[in-house]
């Protein structure tokens, strides 16, 4: 219940917002109420019983002779909820890039489950992995019931057909979790930003992924939206055991959700650990080039969070 006043702005509009969301309801707030312990589990430790989902051993990534990620030993366990921040050009897509698939390792390898990805073939890492891009979905002319169908190719057969019979069943429900029944006949092009990430985000759970990578899911939204989106994933993550990696530029917003942050500085760790260890005032200062932000602790998220100055020391001091 801790959560309770952190989100009572955003239960309050879920609630009352049919100017957002037309079947709004109050539910939203008791499900926004959970404690931060037991949300992202911020301050948890690592618990090593658990095994990896992601290994990175030595992997990097270049681009002709730029490293954008400098040979990086990772691991991500299953189900712990991980941020990755840094400045921009820290190299936290390329990163991302490295464990979906998009980018090749230039040196060392990445693992998912303890199998090397390049094992994979394209279905069967689509079955395990999937991601929520900055953008969402592009605004093509498919309709939102179509998206979420198309969620489910690495399930279908040769003919197109998906062969579980409970498919169109766990698409109305995810329309439905996602506020986005009224929505499925609507076209990509004619819905907000929000509710575009909000059917990218039902095309990903159609997926039924166990990784999920979002890079900036957060970028063109509103408060609202912001926390709509994390609260979306942190209920899928409790509920299924979700491994989540994200890439955020809002360190509080990455401080309230993720148990486990890792901190680029160009193309390296320049530190890994809990909210607490990783958002200390002198580290981010130092990678971010700012002045020693003010760490409040806030009890009723249990977790840290930045009150930067404006007086900080210019870039290039970095
Ligand atoms: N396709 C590419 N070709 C060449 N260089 C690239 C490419 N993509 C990224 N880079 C370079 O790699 C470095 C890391 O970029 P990356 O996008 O991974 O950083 P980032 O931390 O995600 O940045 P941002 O916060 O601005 O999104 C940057 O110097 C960037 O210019």
């Amino acid at each position: 219940m801790k959560r309770r006043n952190v989100f009572a702005a955003w239960a309050y509009r879920r609630a009352a917002g049919p100017d957002r969301h037309s079947t709004g309801s109050a539910a939203g707030a008791e499900n926004g109420a959970a404690s931060a312990a037991d949300a992202g589990s911020p301050g948890a430790r690592a618990d090593e019983s658990v095994p990896p989902a992601i290994e990175l051993r030595g992997a990097a990534c270049a681009y002709g002779e730029r490293e954008a990620v400098r040979p990086l030993d990772w691991t991500v366990r299953r189900g712990e909820w991980w941020a990755v921040l840094g400045p921009n050009g820290s190299g936290k897509t390329s990163l991302l890039g490295l464990v979906s698939g998009a980018e090749r390792p230039s040196a060392g390898e990445v693992r998912l489950d303890g199998r090397p990805l390049a094992a994979y073939s394209r279905r069967e890492q689509a079955r395990r992995l999937a991601v929520l891009p900055q953008e969402g979905l592009p605004p093509l002319g498919l309709t939102v019931r179509d998206a979420l169908e198309m969620g489910r190719f690495p399930y279908r057969d040769r003919f197109g057909r998906d062969p579980d019979p409970d498919a169109p069943e766990r698409l109305a429900r995810i329309a439905r979790r996602l506020e986005l029944t009224a929505l499925l006949p609507r076209r990509l092009d004619e819905l907000s930003g929000g509710q575009r990430q909000r059917a990218a985000l039902g095309q990903v759970m159609a997926q039924q992924p166990e990784i999920l990578l979002l890079d900036e899911p957060t970028a063109y939204l509103d408060i609202y939206y912001q926390l709509d989106v994390m609260e979306l994933v942190r209920e899928w993550r409790e509920e299924e055991g979700l491994t989540v990696v994200a890439v955020l530029h809002d360190l509080n917003l990455a401080a309230q959700y993720a148990g486990r942050l890792l901190l680029l500085r160009e193309g390296s760790r320049a530190a890994e650990g809990t909210p607490e260890e990783v958002l200390a005032p002198d580290i981010v200062g130092g990678v971010f080039g700012v002045a020693p932000p003010l760490v409040v602790r806030r009890e009723e998220i249990g977790a840290p969070q930045l009150l930067f100055r404006a007086d900080g020391p210019p870039r290039s001091a970095k």
